[in-house]
């Protein structure tokens, strides 16, 4: 579904992504794991369009995006969730949501039946659908955007970083979320420090230092490997 060859993120003389190459299959879950700088975040904003690479290639169902932009990239059916949590605050949770279906704008029916079912998935943004998103406490916020990202209709979702700043409890359940919307064959790639947290959701996992890919494998793979300690403290 997803193949990066190569990839080169660079941000004037310093090379944050230096030859990565990874790819999701239909349905599977992947962790990006890796300690603060590995380059994590650049590599999933690169393929969501929204930085510019420098070397490398970018496959959708085996097509060629690697200089897609970021509309082009939700229209082709991947779907973004950066780590700035960013909701309308003014606007609704219902609103909000519609605001993700912009890309569909003609299809007034699918949009309402989406969101329908993204309320009737997600209890907890239903009990609150009426609320302006920017009173929702950190962890609804999170449900909110992952939700948005979902009214795209997307064929692959990029997390970033879902559960930073949030207390263990609400962790627990944007990654319950996340097991939700993997089980109706979503491709999901997800960028985590939470290395633990992510290889409990995880098919398969990488892990990035300085820029590269130090190791991959299956999730429990990965979890035996890795120090998964060291990742935090940049090891
Ligand atoms: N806008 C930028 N300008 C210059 N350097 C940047 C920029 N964004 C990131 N970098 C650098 O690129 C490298 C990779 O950063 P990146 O954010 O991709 O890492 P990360 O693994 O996602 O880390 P984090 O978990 O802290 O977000 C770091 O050395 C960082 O300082």
């Amino acid at each position: 579904m997803l193949e990066v060859n190569d990839l080169e993120v660079r941000y004037g003389a310093i090379r944050a992504v230096r030859g990565v190459s990874l790819k999701a299959d239909t349905g599977e879950l992947v962790a990006i794991l890796g300690a603060n700088g590995a380059g994590k975040s650049s590599t999933l904003m690169c393929i969501a369009g929204a930085l510019k690479a420098a070397g490398g290639s970018i496959r959708l169902d085996g097509q060629d995006v690697t200089s897609a932009n970021p509309e082009k990239m939700v229209r082709a059916g991947v779907a973004t969730v950066p780590e700035t949590r960013d909701v309308f605050p003014d606007l609704t949770v219902t609103e909000n949501l519609t605001l993700g279906s912009y890309t569909r704008r003609s299809d007034r029916a699918g949009v309402t039946e989406d969101r329908e079912r993204m309320l009737a998935l997600f209890p907890r943004l239903a009990e609150r659908a009426a609320q302006p998103a920017g009173t929702l406490s950190g962890g609804e916020q999170q449900m909110l955007v992952i939700a948005r990202a979902m009214m795209s209709r997307p064929k692959v979702l990029l997390l970033d970083e879902p559960s930073l700043g949030l207390a263990p409890v609400i962790v627990d359940q944007i990654f319950e979320m996340i097991r939700t919307l993997k089980q109706s064959g979503l491709t999901i790639v997800l960028v985590e420090q939470n290395a633990r947290k992510a290889l409990s959701v995880a098919d398969r996992a990488y892990v990035m230092r300085l820029g590269k890919i130090a190791a991959s494998g299956t999730a429990a793979e990965i979890g035996a490997a890795t120090d998964l300690s060291a990742l935090y403290l940049g090891g």
